[in-house]
């Protein structure tokens, strides 16, 4: 993945944030007004067009017929094609006989288990006569005879930061013991914690992590536990590196036998000591958690023909996680921890006096996609449940009141969303999915009618919840904290093809793991073209439609789709109907929510735009989402009230006693319902709002 923006949007970017922009060779591309101590910064924002580019028209088959037509002898693995690699100098070797390339089978990017030649799927189109042939020499000349992108600066980067940490037997006894007590390891031993190469920074509380990659006697990157104590509590932040890009590697793989056939993944690395502790198996974690499987760990983990996921076992997500990772793995092999076998992590199972090994054993695979019994999602039954909070989705931490509406944001859902033009439906959207995104759902946006430069720039004023043009001292600031989200841009702008599109978020969900698209918005998927009928425009829209609903279910992605309303509506207050189209949009769509534009005369919602919820697949309950708008910050949410300010306080009080008589005044048909108790003031208000369900 890349992160780019073109030499004229980042002087535009300096200019707008006065801050000078550096290449990373440090030559100062555009100077801002900023004075030069400022530090290098790259482009906040990751672009993926170049890999939606590049696996556009490669599919298994097309790969298949390539190598076949070419001569090419190939051995098709879980997730990968292999084939000897003739392409290194190394590989000439006889020592090297075994040296293989690994091409993914659902995107064409390759690389060498040995001298980690690697690159794109149209990089081999153009060198495969060099690759036959086996001729280095015409491979240099061709200039892709590259390394796995950025793997020698990163290794020795980590190497480097290795050399800052000290052997854990440099501790005494009682600081070991008090690292355990501190990271709450009990159970694990200081040899299980050398053996997987973990170290102990100077202040004897930061814990070092080394990853590896094909190499197994050289980490690729780490990750750093750092220790800080609050005043009222101790936190343990992680840092990781390579932060987003490049090789990040497993923990763990320095120690898996090139023969080992079985594997158990984890998404921690104390679970991962554990069950290598307690079992002696091959097991590794992941970089990023739940998160991410990295694409390119995919060629390491051919060897195996069963893999154990047992990942943090709190929550619904976990298991999501879990059976996406499967997917992608290839659920011939895999065998899961659900949570009805185990309901914590590995680590957690072994303190409370589980045997690791046992829940191991009865890990189950998992069925074939199209065949399933009850028994297979049984525990999906049980967690729905028994976990029926959790199950509701992922919730909103700035609009409390969509929660209790929509009961948070769930996998594989299609949401519309529609409302007058201008009236601000790409602004709330971009706090809507920012503030997922800030709790780690990793996020595609296509923004098709704003440029992602503008795009970004609101979500930075939001992320921030003020004005960058206002603090233009603090870009960096908020930059460097915004560019560790999960968070994607398509790179299209104006009409693009539907095949366009769904191509680069096929890459996307399956290379970046996206559990979350934001389409803005449909109209610029309906082609240049100029239909003979309303029917033939209605007809085209509800194909699209489809193919949206399509992708979300068999992707378990949420895909949020903006569609215009038909302009006969426009001036008046919308309804499911008012959905330009056919049925089609209604039908298919599991939640609808409409930013109303047309502000309430009276009550609560005088002069102010809301967001009504008039579909609701999951739950039923439908209702209104009252919006506050901060120009500064474009953002939908209230600033937050100093300490101890009353004043705003007990007018709020005041009005919420009264807001129902004059809210039901507003709209006496069509809402009914009373505040809660026991909410804040900012809740109740809320509450009192989102209590009135459409009857
Ligand atoms: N509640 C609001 N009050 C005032 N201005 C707003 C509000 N919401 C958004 N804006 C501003 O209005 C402009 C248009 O907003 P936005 O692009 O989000 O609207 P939209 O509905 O997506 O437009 P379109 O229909 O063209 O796609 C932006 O400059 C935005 O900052």
């Amino acid at each position: 993945m890349k992160s780019v923006l073109s030499l004229p949007n980042l002087i535009k970017l300096s200019m707008k944030f006065q801050t000078p922009i550096y290449a990373p060779n440090s030559q100062l591309l555009a100077s801002g007004h900023r004075p030069p101590h400022v530090q290098v910064r790259r482009g906040y924002f990751h672009d993926i067009s170049e890999e939606g580019q590049d696996a556009l028209n490669v599919n298994p088959s097309a790969i298949r017929t390539f190598l076949t037509t070419q001569n090419i002898d190939f051995k098709q693995g879980f997730t990968c094609y292999s084939a000897a690699c003739t392409q290194c100098r190394k590989c000439q070797n006889p020592t090297a006989k075994k040296a293989k390339i690994f091409i993914n089978s659902a995107t064409g990017s390759f690389n060498c288990s040995e001298c980690t030649w690697s690159g794109t799927w149209k990089q081999f189109e153009a060198v495969v006569d060099a690759f036959q042939h086996g001729d280095p020499a015409d491979s240099e000349k061709n200039a892709v005879h590259s390394r796995l992108r950025g793997l020698d600066d990163a290794s020795e980067a980590a190497e480097e930061e290795r050399r800052l940490t000290h052997c854990l037997t440099s501790l005494s006894a009682a600081e070991f013991a008090d690292l355990v007590k501190l990271h709450q390891i009990q159970g694990l031993k200081m040899s299980t914690l050398m053996e997987l190469g973990v170290q102990v920074y100077s202040n004897k509380r930061d814990l070092f992590f080394p990853r590896y990659h094909s190499n197994q006697n050289q980490c690729c990157g780490y990750k750093r536990m750092i220790v800080r104590e609050l005043p009222e509590e101790t936190v343990i932040t992680e840092q990781i590196f390579p932060k987003e890009a490049g090789v990040l590697g497993l923990f763990g793989w320095n120690l898996i036998p090139k023969k080992a056939t079985e594997l158990v993944i984890t998404s921690n690395e104390f679970d991962a000591m554990i069950i290598r502790q307690e079992t002696g198996k091959p097991v590794v974690a992941l970089p990023k958690g739940i998160s991410l499987l990295p694409v390119e760990a995919l060629p390491l983990l051919e060897q195996f023909s069963k893999i154990v996921l047992w990942l943090d076992g709190s929550g619904n997500r976990s298991w999501q996680a879990a059976k996406i990772f499967s997917r992608k793995l290839d659920e011939k092999r895999c065998h899961l921890v659900s949570p009805e076998l185990c309901p914590t992590r590995a680590l957690n199972a072994f303190q409370s006096g589980t045997e690791v090994n046992g829940i191991i054993l009865k890990a189950r695979p998992v069925s074939h996609k199209s065949v399933v019994t009850f028994g297979s999602f049984r525990s999906d039954v049980l967690n729905e449940l028994t976990n029926r909070e959790d199950f509701s989705g992922l919730r909103w931490q700035r609009f409390p009141a969509l929660n209790r509406i929509l009961k948070g944001h769930r996998r594989g859902e299609l949401t519309v969303l529609t409302g007058p033009t201008g009236s601000g439906k790409t602004t709330f959207l971009s706090e809507y999915s920012l503030d997922l995104c800030n709790q780690g759902l990793r996020t595609l946006w296509g923004s098709f009618e704003i440029k992602n430069s503008r795009l970004a720039k609101t979500m930075l004023n939001q992320f921030a919840r003020k004005s960058m043009q206002k603090n233009v001292t603090e870009f960096d600031l908020w930059a460097d904290k915004f560019e560790q989200l999960a968070l994607y841009f398509m790179a299209f702008h104006g009409q693009e093809t539907l095949d366009n599109v769904f191509e680069a978020m096929l890459h996307a969900v399956y290379v970046h793991d996206i559990e979350h698209v934001i389409v803005d918005n449909l109209q610029f998927m309906m082609g240049a073209t100029n239909f003979k009928t309303i029917h033939d425009r209605i007809v085209k829209q509800d194909q699209l439609i489809e193919g949206f609903r399509k992708f979300s279910t068999s992707h378990d992605c949420h895909v949020t789709l903006v569609v215009h309303p038909r302009k006969e509506m426009e001036g008046q207050e919308l309804t499911a109907q008012s959905i330009y189209g056919g049925a089609k949009a209604s039908q298919e769509a599991d939640n609808i929510l409409i930013l109303q534009n047309n502000r309430g005369k009276s009550g609560l919602l005088q002069g102010k735009k809301y967001i009504e919820i008039v579909k609701n697949r999951y739950d039923g309950d439908l209702g209104i989402v009252p919006l506050s708008y901060d120009k500064d910050s474009q953002s939908y949410v209230k600033k937050e009230r100093a300490k101890g300010d009353n004043t705003v306080g007990a007018t709020t009080t005041k009005k919420t006693g009264k807001a129902a008589a004059a809210f039901a005044a507003a709209k006496p048909s069509t809402f009914t319902g009373a505040a809660t108790d026991g909410a804040t003031e900012d809740e109740d208000e809320d509450q009192s709002l989102t209590n009135r369900i459409v009857i």
